[in-house]
């Protein structure tokens, strides 16, 4: 068999993943067989069971099969679209039909592309590396719409989309999900004294320090609006993500960073919320944040929920 190197720049380095859907093990066998060694490689035999993996592992491409009980390959390329936390992904269907009307549809449905059945290994290899290709540009630039400009760290519509599927996720395991909020302290009068550049070059700098607070891989900071920051951390109850809150107070004051405004140092005021489901919790987060400004900013609040 020729080999046809597959794309390895899949979103923070890993190898593309590929997700295998039949109803015939005898198929998804032949299929793991050509891409064993370059993908991670998942498998379902149903409709349900794919949409579960394509929900908790997130594949780049997926090959359907068309013909399946239960959940057909075009229902589940339906739920797929219609999801915007999983349209990204590339649906290629492998039938043993093809006819164009047969193919129209699956066009239609959202696929990217189709294959028929009996396949050529070849064929299907430089297929599904087009489709990596494509997923990992599309990735690329949408990691690139994700980034605030000024700091480097994620902008708010990155938050929103990963809040979104971290509430889903705590809701179905129950972990705990905590908000921390993050407002510097009389930015306007740091603005008024030393001009908007140091204001900008200030929070780049609070930037930084508050991402050096965070330690998990799936922890997430991002930029809310302004002057103000904004912390998702999965798998973190209130008293975890009091104490995450705390070390970020205390690394931008040890910033020592002149603020002329009030004749001392940059602080910030944060407000920690913590729970099952994500609705609420930024709202929640946000009042604990002004409970820490009312009380005299530089310092953590938090409301239980
Ligand atoms: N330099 C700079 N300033 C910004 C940026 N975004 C927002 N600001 C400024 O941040 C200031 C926020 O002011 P306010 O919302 O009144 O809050 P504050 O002065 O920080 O006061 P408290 O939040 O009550 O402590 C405004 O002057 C904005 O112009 C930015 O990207 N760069």
């Amino acid at each position: 068999m020729m080999h046809i190197a597959l794309p390895g720049h899949a979103p923070a380095g890993r190898r593309p993943r590929l997700l295998l859907v039949d109803d015939q093990p005898v198929n998804i066998q032949a299929l793991h067989r050509v891409f064993a060694t370059d993908c991670q490689v998942l498998m379902a035999t149903d409709g349900q069971r794919a949409l579960q993996l394509c929900r908790d592992r997130q594949p780049d491409v997926v090959l359907l099969d068309v013909q399946m009980p239960g959940m057909d390959g075009h229902e589940l390329c339906a739920e797929l679209k219609a999801d915007p936390l999983l349209r990204g992904i590339a649906v290629i269907f492998v039938t043993a039909q093809d006819h164009p009307d047969d193919e129209t549809r699956g066009l239609d449905a959202g696929a990217a592309d189709f294959i028929t059945k009996p396949f050529n290994p070849t064929v299907v290899r430089a297929r599904v590396r087009t489709q990596l290709t494509l997923k990992a540009q599309s990735d690329l630039l949408r990691e690139l719409a994700f980034v605030d400009g000024l700091t480097g760290v994620h902008n708010r519509r990155h938050f929103d989309e990963r809040l979104l599927a971290e509430s889903r996720r705590a809701q179905r395991t129950r972990a705990p999900l905590a908000v921390v909020l993050a407002d510097v302290d009389h930015f306007k009068r740091y603005n008024d004294a030393l001009g908007h550049l140091a204001g900008d070059d200030c929070l780049r700098r609070v930037a930084a320090a508050l991402r050096s607070c965070l330690r998990r891989p799936t922890d997430l900071l991002a930029r809310y609006g302004g002057e103000e920051f904004v912390c998702l951390l999965p798998d973190t109850d209130l008293a975890g993500a009091i104490g995450v809150a705390q070390l970020m107070e205390d690394t931008v004051r040890a910033l020592a960073l002149p603020h002329p405004g009030v004749e001392g140092c940059v602080t910030i005021s944060l407000g920690v919320s913590a729970g099952n489901q994500g609705t609420g919790l930024v709202e929640a987060a946000d009042r604990a944040m002004y409970l820490a400004k009312a009380a005299g900013r530089g310092r953590v609040s938090w409301v239980e929920s």
